[in-house]
């Protein structure tokens, strides 16, 4: 482990990593950050929830000087709510030194981006689209351009921006560094790194296993028409600070919301058909913890950090291995831990066992909740919520009508009548959702062999796979491993006790939907991806 201290940066850039309470660099952090500053071009891969962002952000703003007012870099990422999650991570860092900073993304206002460019920000951090369409209103221009920043860009290639990408990168003088962060390495990625990367170090922090180890991760085989009661009770069973929900498709996603809702839970849905408005307001009630259950698309299971997801729920499996360890790398972040469930229906058994063979992670089976444990668990927070009432005091009001109703009643009964009230039973009107058809393992995977995730090639060069993938042609040492055996959590602390107020001043968070590897619903689209993310 190192501390940052010893990695040579400025004091005000250290200085805002202690504010953020980082006390340790993560390993992809410790490797990336010594050779970004030596200027070279690099190729990061490392495991979800490990400060990638970090990773590229601490040079980047180490090595910008304060007397410009150009755009000196450029950070691209595939989604507006990433551009938006990235521009805070930045402005917190860039907060003493005072570099200018400015997320510029798809369904915001241009005419308010164009007033905020005037401002001159030295970081822009957008997504290819919009980018693309302030170059062309020459709002944006890329002549002073000495820093390029590739995040998810796998994802970025996937979701159709490989055009855009290059033509961006060729308006960025040629004299510049170029760091490329991505989650697996298909052909298309080497070749981008080839066209635009000069001699890259690769730096791949290499996990025994894809996912966070962190991680602890069950499903359930329950019949599609019984899923939604089985979600019931595992929330109610689990009870979850934050969870994320992941749903096949939009009508999937907002018939759940609505069941939920009608169950008395907290819930919302997310997907990239909800306008720019909503899509803000629910990221907001959830960064806030003003809903707890987020019921989302594959729109929500790349990059997005939200403090306080302990469970993420796979309603229905994803298509794709990779697409799995991204969802449920939405929690088990930053040396937390995390669970994370799948429903199966029983003819999906083979695609689970593929992706255990792909993620090289047996997922325990694990029964339905019972009745029991969940009428257990909702008492039980029930219980806690009675508590805290009871420290919070003002209670006074009450008190006259609770003494009247205890000289009736027995103070037992009385308990029980209110704890059954604040389960917030709604009664348990039967709720069917439309059924979706079970995923089936695609041709390409049925060899056995290891697929290379993208393309159904064999990776070709030294890398392939997932984000550190199976071998690695970067000078990756033992991962990102917190061994929990021995107690240790090898991993990194952050000083301040975080938690959800951290992230809830990023209130405007968007999102662009990613162009979906479902093969419905949302799926049969025919365009190459949903330009309400980027135009
Ligand atoms: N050195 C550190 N110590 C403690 N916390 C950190 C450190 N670096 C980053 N974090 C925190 O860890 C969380 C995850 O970071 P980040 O979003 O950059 O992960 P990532 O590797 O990009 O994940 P993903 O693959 O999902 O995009 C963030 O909340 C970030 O603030
Ligand atoms: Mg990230």
């Amino acid at each position: 482990m190192k501390n940052f201290a010893e990695l040579g940066l400025e004091p005000k850039v250290l200085q805002a990593i202690t504010e953020l309470g980082f006390e340790e660099a993560t390993p992809i952090q410790a490797q990336s950050i010594p050779i970004a500053m030596s200027g070279r071009d690099m190729i990061g891969q490392a495991q979800t929830g490990t400060g990638k962002t970090a990773a590229f952000g601490i040079p980047l703003i180490n090595k910008i000087s304060k007397d410009t007012d150009k755009i000196v870099a450029l950070i691209m990422t595939p989604t507006r709510e990433l551009a938006i999650q990235v521009a805070e991570e930045i402005g917190k860092l860039t907060r003493f030194k005072g570099t200018g900073s400015l997320p510029i993304y798809g369904g915001q206002d241009i005419g308010r981006q164009i007033r905020a460019l005037k401002k001159k920000p030295q970081i822009i951090i957008g997504t290819p689209g919009r980018l693309l369409d302030h170059i062309n209103r020459k709002t944006i221009r890329l002549d002073d351009v000495e820093t390029v920043i590739l995040d998810e860009a796998d994802e970025m290639l996937d979701m159709g921006f490989m055009e855009d990408i290059q033509s961006i990168l060729k308006l960025v003088p040629e004299e510049r560094q170029t760091m490329l962060f991505s989650a697996t390495m298909p052909p298309n990625i080497q070749r981008l790194a080839q066209q635009f990367l000069k001699n890259p170090e690769h730096v791949s922090v290499v996990p025994k296993q894809v996912s966070a180890p962190l991680i602890d991760q069950a499903y359930i085989e329950v019949p599609e028409r019984q899923k939604f009661e089985a979600l019931c009770r595992l929330i109610d069973m689990e009870s979850p600070e934050l969870a994320i929900v992941f749903g096949r498709t939009k009508r999937r996603v907002d018939e759940l919301s609505e069941a939920l809702q009608k169950r008395g839970y907290s819930a919302d849905g997310l997907h990239g058909d909800l306008s720019q408005n909503q899509r803000d307001t629910v990221m907001r009630k959830f960064r806030d913890g003003s809903i707890d259950v987020l019921v989302a698309t594959d729109v929500a299971a790349r990059g997005l950090d939200v403090s306080g997801v302990t469970h993420v729920v796979n309603f229905d499996l994803p298509q794709d291995p990779e697409s799995y360890v991204h969802r449920i790398g939405r929690t088990g972040r930053a040396g937390k831990e995390g669970t994370a469930w799948s429903f199966v229906t029983p003819r999906e058994i083979d695609h689970l066992h593929l992706i255990e063979r792909v993620t090289r992670h047996r997922i325990t089976r694990k029964p339905l909740p019972t009745l029991a444990e969940a009428i257990e668990g909702k008492q039980r927070i029930i219980a806690e919520r009675l508590m805290e009432s009871i420290e919070s005091g003002e209670l006074n009001e009450y008190k006259g009508l609770a003494i009247q109703l205890l000289e009736q009643y027995d103070s037992v009964q009385l308990l029980s009548a209110a704890m059954k009230m604040l389960t917030g039973e709604k009664g348990d009107s039967e709720i069917q959702l439309t059924p979706e058809d079970p995923i089936r393992v695609k041709r390409r995977y049925n060899n056995g062999g290891k697929p290379d995730l993208r393309n159904g090639r064999k990776p070709s060069g030294n890398y392939g796979g997932f984000r550190g993938g199976n071998s690695s042609g970067g000078s990756g040492k033992g991962g990102y491993n917190r061994d929990r055996d021995n107690g240790g959590r090898g991993g990194y602390n952050r000083s301040t006790s975080g938690g959800r107020s951290e992230s809830s001043s990023s209130s405007s968070s968007s999102y662009g939907d990613r162009k979906p590897r479902t093969n419905s619903g949302e799926g049969r689209r025919p365009s190459k991806r949903d330009d309400s993310y980027n135009k």
